[in-house]
């Protein structure tokens, strides 16, 4: 199911379930009871001041090992502290910044911009969300282990047949969520048939992609010190080489469709809103001017920051429709959350995004407009709370990718609005 068919489907039930009364106990099933909540303090409960209360818990990592194994997306403890670690020092170094900058800028000139150019040429329609999600593998793929999987633009033919695989593998294994039964997915498994069979065979695709990757790099090891994320790890800690391909693995699904959902709806939201196209357009040129450059010519990542409504309005599409809607913690030990409610040990407990973008006693009355200006105070982009806005998580597993999200948004939306003043409001064509 697209995210657009998804949101049709579930916003009405979402909005009825949470705008009214932020949060709310479901026990449909005794093995299944949960606690969801919308409320901010809730929220900052959940996920920082009694964090290690609500881990990511058995179940959801019993249910991904098979794709994930131990990376970081799937773990807690010890082995989730010991990839955090590595990997925040690794993700604030200006070099994986500058790798990641270079990178998109590369793909966006070269494969995105001309598909755009060429389809308006020719009247083509595209499918944005297809194009932005082959756009978003590539650079996720270069950043994970610096291979250029081509799904977009390229050849394509071996990275194709990964990216495939890796959507079925991540699409089968949420399945695996779904089952009224919880435990038939294991009987599956184990005749190998069914869903089950193709998820095996699409999580082995997968690992021997990663897996020939993985090997000839740590024979060339250490000499060389890429700027990709795979040489980090190898260069940093004895890991094996099965973990070092659960870590892989766990970047390449958390970069993977979060900021091409993000950009999809960006340009979907933007489509109908002139005024802040022309605004958008505006700020791009003053960038451009106060730092004498010339149209289309490469940023820096501080020339980037400087696009403070470009950036908000990223936020505020965000804000409508967070690429993460809703995301589950175990408990861990009986507990109370700040508005009184009871969390009894093994139960899940939601902080439901979606909801929380849209209520008004979040965002205010006009909680439902596209406004990126609430974004804006004093001429600069305003912070917001983390637990009122958990677009990228928050507390210790805040989302490790937020800035580089931002920039690869940055740089796409700067490409596809090239600077020209006063371009915006009277053409149609400004996406060109
Ligand atoms: C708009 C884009 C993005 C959004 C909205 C987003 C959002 C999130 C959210 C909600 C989580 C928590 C998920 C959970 O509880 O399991 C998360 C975790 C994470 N994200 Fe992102 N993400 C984005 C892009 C990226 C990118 C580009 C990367 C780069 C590789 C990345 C790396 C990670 C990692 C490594 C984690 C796990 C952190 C941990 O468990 O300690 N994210 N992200």
């Amino acid at each position: 199911m697209s995210q657009t068919e998804l949101y049709k489907t579930f916003s009405p039930f979402y909005d009825f379930l949470l705008v009214p009364s932020p949060t709310r106990i479901f026990n449909s099933d005794p093995s299944l009871e949960s606690v969801i909540t919308a409320n901010p303090l809730n929220v900052e409960h959940i996920l920082k001041t009694n964090f290690d209360n609500y881990p990511k818990g058995i179940r959801f990592i019993t249910l991904l090992q098979d794709f994930l194994g131990q990376g970081i997306f799937n773990s807690d403890a010890h082995l989730w502290k010991v990839q955090r670690k590595t990997a925040s020092y690794e993700f604030n170094t200006k070099s994986l910044r500058n790798f990641v900058l270079e990178n998109v800028t590369v793909e966006t000139q070269t494969r995105l911009v001309p598909i755009f150019q060429k389809s308006a040429k020719t009247n083509r329609v595209l499918d944005l969300q297809d194009v932005l999600e082959r756009f978003a593998f590539d650079n996720i793929c270069k950043l994970a282990f610096n291979v250029d999987p081509g799904c977009l633009g390229g050849d394509g033919t071996a990275g194709g047949e990964f990216m495939t695989a890796f959507e079925e593998a991540a699409t089968l294994s949420s399945g695996r969520f779904m089952y009224a039964l919880p435990n038939l997915y294991k009987i599956k498994k184990f005749f190998n048939m069914g869903s089950e069979k193709k998820l095996m065979d699409s999580i082995g695709v997968v690992h021997e992609f990663a897996d020939k990757i993985i090997k000839s790099r740590m024979e060339e090891r250490a000499e060389k010190r890429d700027e990709d994320l795979l040489s980090r790890f190898i260069g940093t800690d004895d890991n094996s080489a099965e973990f070092l391909r659960d870590i892989v693995i766990s970047f390449i699904l958390a970069g993977r469709d979060t900021t091409s959902s993000a950009l999809t709806w960006f340009f979907w939201l933007l489509s109908s809103r002139l005024e802040i196209q022309k605004k958008i357009l505006q700020e791009l040129e003053t960038v451009r001017t106060r730092n004498a450059k010339r149209t289309g010519e490469t940023y820096s990542f501080d020339e980037l920051r400087e696009m403070g409504y470009l950036h908000a309005a990223i936020s505020e599409a965000m804000r409508l429709y967070p690429p993460v809607p809703v995301d589950t913690k175990a408990c861990k030990d009986d507990d109370v959350l700040p508005d009184g409610t009871i969390v009894k040990k093994d139960w899940f407990v939601t902080y439901h995004t979606y909801a929380m973008g849209r209520m008004e006693s979040i965002w205010g009355s006009d909680c439902r407009e596209f406004k990126p200006e609430r974004w804006i105070e004093n001429g600069t982009v305003k912070q917001e709370s983390p637990f009122r806005y958990p677009v990228f998580h928050a507390g210790p597993r805040m989302c490790l990718g937020k800035e580089l999200a931002y920039i690869q948004m940055d740089v796409v939306l700067r490409h596809c609005w090239k600077e020209s003043p006063g371009r915006a409001a009277e053409d149609p064509d400004t996406f060109r």
